[in-house]
């Protein structure tokens, strides 16, 4: 960026794209589609409106899907409103959640999505009445951003689940963001169901990142699903463990309403669109609501889920997820993280969001000067679909009136002005971007500076001192680019402060555990633990055994023991399996049968020592954490 200004490239006039649109529902732009309201778009002329009271607490599952970018979020989404009769199969759009033109573009997800889903599956202590029959369960899937410039989204999504897929690439393994989202749901003290995605690639090492998920996160690694979004490879399992793993919401259904304002969008026809998830209580339409935040009080005109567009309902329930239309006029009114309310009620207000915290500035100026006002308008309507922009005016002798503007990354502000000219049409020049800087100056006054040319010129206005933001980073890459990426950072002034190796060994008080059986050891069943388990560990062993050992016709011991010291110990008692026992008579050629089975079924077990081991047993024993 050697020069001052960077003149954003003039666009021809684009179809304005809502997050919500889609050309598949060209009534929802008109409102029409409220009439075709439908349980799944297959069937929508057929199928009757949903009825959400069918859909108890109990019964609901709010997740995120988060990631590292490109580890596959939103093609496992589509798999899974596929699998849920949400949307058709091959429906010739990959990415479906992905909405935006500037999201289509770049390939990349920068808008967290929301679509409800429903499933049938029996769950042990919830069904529709008939025990013997699976119940329908709702399912608010939240598709999130995977790049860093955009985990203001996934920081919100998260405060409407319960749970999330922590979705990893199986041969690129555990990555930047993968740590930051991982941390974030966790913090929300989320479930997390970690998947390990791409498992058709041939570079696939699941065990690899299984075990990163442990050294690293301490999540089990038997409790990882392996999938391939791409061939469907085990994505049977993703919805029954969300709802056997991932808690309902913890709202309460008689509670006086508190809705948590999740984000906005504007459109021409309806004007504000909320995004809201119903905490407690329920809402209907016709109902007058109130604005925590500004106190003003609206009628619900709409109201319904994305399904996977909006689809009206008539009403909301405690744990549900879902769209509001109020009749909000201008954007400044939806303010995210608010909390709505009956109006004459009283409530305490849910704890919102924190603020987003702004890594870059730069300011935004209409091409023409003229244009000011469309810009403020583009800006305005922009900035509620996008919470995260701090937007000031400022003036400028060379560009006029424009704005100084906050984001959360470079990334990020290329996403701003792209969304800027493709979705409202405004041609914008953007100045240099710069981190806030804070001077001192020599009449005692200390200024945080976003902007370079509000720096103080005057001479009895000295500098005296000056700070710059800095980051204590976490930088975790493989081994091999360990010397550029040090290279990269010293050029930037960085200092390195600690310098480690995730998969590293650290001295640990390891114990061999040996199985003897009639009191001889057998190799390929010992094992190295940790001398904490081994007591454990050598207990189920033999347990194992004793389940998948036949009785043979001598008395077997089965011992885990370190060194001399036996741990454990099972006995299996002697007796005599007589193959032809029931036999009578003579028939040879039968019992000729049966002796080769028997022996056939001895082939198939290891002989230790005197005892026969059959294969199973060995198989069983690798299950043994
Ligand atoms: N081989 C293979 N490719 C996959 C699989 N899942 C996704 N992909 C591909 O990986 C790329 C990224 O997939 P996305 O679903 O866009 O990833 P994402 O995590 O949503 O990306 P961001 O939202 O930008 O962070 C696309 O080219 C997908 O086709 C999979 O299971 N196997």
């Amino acid at each position: 960026m050697g020069s001052l200004f960077r003149a954003s490239k003039t666009l021809k006039p684009r179809k304005y794209l809502s997050p919500f649109y889609s050309i598949k529902n060209p009534f929802d732009a008109f409102g029409l589609s409220q009439r075709f309201c439908s349980h799944s778009r297959q069937n929508s002329k057929q199928s009757a409106p949903i009825d959400l009271s069918r859909y108890p607490i109990e019964k609901i599952r709010n997740f995120s899907i988060i990631a590292h970018v490109d580890h596959g979020k939103s093609t496992l989404a589509d798999r899974l409103l596929e699998l849920t009769g949400t949307i058709k199969r091959g429906h010739g759009q990959p990415q479906y959640l992905d909405k935006l033109q500037v999201e289509r573009e770049r390939g990349i997800t920068v808008k967290a999505q929301t679509a409800t889903m429903f499933h049938k599956y029996k769950l042990h202590g919830c069904n529709d009445g008939n025990i013997d029959e699976p119940s329908t369960f709702l399912l608010n899937l939240i598709d999130t951003p995977g790049h860093v410039d955009f985990s203001y989204e996934v920081s919100r999504s998260l405060a409407a689940c319960q749970g999330a897929l922590l979705v990893v690439d199986a041969a690129q393994g555990v990555q930047a963001q993968t740590v930051a989202n991982f941390y974030l749901a966790f913090e929300s003290n989320l479930t997390i169901i970690p998947v390990i995605n791409k498992i058709d690639q041939p570079t696939a090492d699941p065990d690899r990142v299984k075990a990163q998920l442990k050294s690293m996160f301490d999540l089990d690694p038997s409790d990882a699903l392996l999938t391939s979004a791409k061939t469907g490879q085990g994505l049977e399992h993703v919805l029954p463990a969300v709802i056997e793993r991932i808690p309902p919401p913890p709202g309460s259904s008689s509670s006086p309403l508190r809705m948590l304002l999740l984000d906005s969008y504007y459109d021409e026809y309806k004007g504000v669109i909320c995004h809201v998830a119903v905490v407690d209580g329920a809402l209907r339409k016709g109902d007058k609501i109130s604005s925590a935040a500004t106190g003003q009080a609206y009628e619900v005109l709409d109201i319904g889920i994305m399904h996977p567009e909006l689809t009206p309902t008539g009403v909301l329930l405690s744990g549900q997820v879902g769209y509001v239309v109020t009749g909000m006029r201008s954007t400044k009114e939806a303010r995210i993280g608010d909390t709505l309310y009956h109006t004459r009620t009283t409530v305490e207000p849910l704890p919102g969001f924190k603020p987003a915290k702004h890594m870059v500035f730069s300011g935004l100026y209409p091409a023409d000067g003229s244009d000011f006002d469309a810009l403020n308008h583009a800006i305005e309507r922009l900035t509620c679909n996008d919470a995260s922009v701090s937007i000031t005016k400022e003036t400028s002798t060379a560009l006029g009136l424009g704005f100084r503007c906050g984001f959360l990354g470079l990334l990020h502000m290329d996403v701003f002005h792209q969304r800027l000219e493709q979705e409202h049409e405004a041609h914008v020049i953007s100045t240099v971007p710069t981190v806030p800087y804070i001077f001192e100056y020599s009449d005692g006054s200390k200024v945080e500076v976003q902007n370079p040319a509000a720096l103080s010129s005057d001479p009895k206005k000295r500098v005296i001192a000056c700070w710059e933001p800095t980051v204590i980073a976490t930088i975790i890459i493989p081994s091999e680019y360990v010397g550029p990426v040090i290279t990269l950072c010293s050029e930037r002034r960085g200092q390195q402060l600690e310098y480690s190796f995730i998969d590293r060994y650290q001295q640990s008080d390891l114990v061999k555990l040996d199985i003897l059986l009639n009191g001889k050891p057998v190799d390929a069943m010992a094992t190295i633990v940790h001398s904490l388990k081994a007591q454990r560990v050598g207990r189920e062993l033999v347990d194992k055994l004793k389940k998948f050992i036949d009785r043979q016709m001598f008395e077997i011991i089965i011992q885990a023991a370190i060194g001399s010291k036996v741990i454990a110990r099972e006995t299996i008692s002697a007796m005599r399996k007589n193959v032809l026992a029931k036999c009578y008579g003579g028939d040879v050629t039968r019992k000729r049968k049966l002796l080769e089975k028997q022996k056939e079924g001895k082939k198939r077990m290891k002989r230790v020592g005197s005892v026969d081991i059959p294969q199973e047993a060995f198989h069983q024993l690798l299950k043994v954490s």
